[in-house]
């Protein structure tokens, strides 16, 4: 692998390139590894920031269930972790076409051909997870980077649990991807993933998630009635896989291995590569 397993690494192994973000506790920088040139992403933390915040604990799962992931192409790498007297690094894989969010936004809205094929690596992604008894729980755009080949990278396991578990943290960040079953904090399991990836594709296609609303009350609400109004310009075979994941029931949720076979995928698959 780029980064060598148990070669200790400090941050004087590192020569730091331009800032790639600010993301939560945090900021992340282009970094090339001295001794073997390989070039990945530092996301440096102060300790007393992830003790302060309470997440000690969700980071070192982070760590753990990162370990026992292999290569997947649509799944970022943590290659490692160190830290220093105050601070602590991950040592991460580079997506070279940086966050999701941010073309989302500036595109406002993605065609059916990049919509589902990024949909199509998510739900690849997510399906490697679950068959590992993982689920992300914390799928939304700001979650999703981009490599230098285009692909979905699905990126910060902050959020990811063994399943079957039911949540002992407060929900932090937007209630938008929460499925009804953890806005009512029932029991859950990976099939909390396939609502936030029907929650995804919507917002893929028209620009903003389908139960927005300004207040968590309306939000909430508009979740547990599944308060889903699909506009026109959403083509029909969208909205019919939408429909299919944001199904109240979890067990009725369209199953992630059936996902390439979807008339929508199919439709919209490049003829190469
Ligand atoms: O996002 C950017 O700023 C921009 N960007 N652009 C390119 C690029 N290439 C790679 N990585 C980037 N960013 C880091 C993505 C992460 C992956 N894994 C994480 N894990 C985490 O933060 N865990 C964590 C931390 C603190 C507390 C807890 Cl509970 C959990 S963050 C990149």
């Amino acid at each position: 692998p780029p980064v060598q397993a148990l070669r200790q690494y400090s941050l004087d192994s590192f020569e730091i390139g331009r800032k790639l973000g600010k993301g939560k506790f945090g900021k992340v920088y282009c970094a090339r590894d001295k001794a073997t040139g390989y070039v990945c992403a530092l996301k440096v933390m102060e300790k007393k920031e992830l003790i302060h915040f309470k997440v000690e604990k969700q980071f070192r799962r982070e760590i753990e269930i990162q370990s026992n992931l292999s290569r997947h192409p649509n799944i970022l790498r943590l290659y490692g972790h160190f830290h220093d007297s105050s601070r602590v690094f991950l040592i991460l894989e580079y997506a070279g076409q940086g966050e999701m969010f941010k073309v989302l936004r500036k595109k406002g809205r993605f065609g059916d051909v990049l919509a589902s094929q990024y949909i199509c690596q998510i739900a690849s992604a997510l399906s490697y997870l679950h068959k590992k008894h993982i689920i992300h729980r914390d799928l939304k755009p700001e979650n999703l980077l981009i490599g230098l080949d285009g692909e979905v990278k699905l990126s910060d396991f902050g959020w990811s649990v063994h399943t079957p578990s039911s949540r002992r943290t407060t929900m932090c960040g937007t209630l938008d991807y929460l499925p009804p079953e953890m806005v009512e904090a029932k029991d859950h399991d990976y099939k909390v993933d396939l609502w936030a990836l029907g929650v995804l594709t919507y917002e893929f296609l028209v620009g903003n998630p389908p139960f927005e609303e300004p207040a968590h009350k309306a939000t909430y609400k508009r979740i547990s009635k599944v308060d889903l109004k699909i506009p026109p310009s959403v083509s029909v075979e969208a909205a019919d896989l939408i429909r299919r994941l944001l199904q109240h029931q979890p067990e009725r949720r369209f199953p992630l291995d059936q996902i390439p076979d979807h008339p929508w995928i199919v439709k919209n698959r490049p003829l190469w590569p």
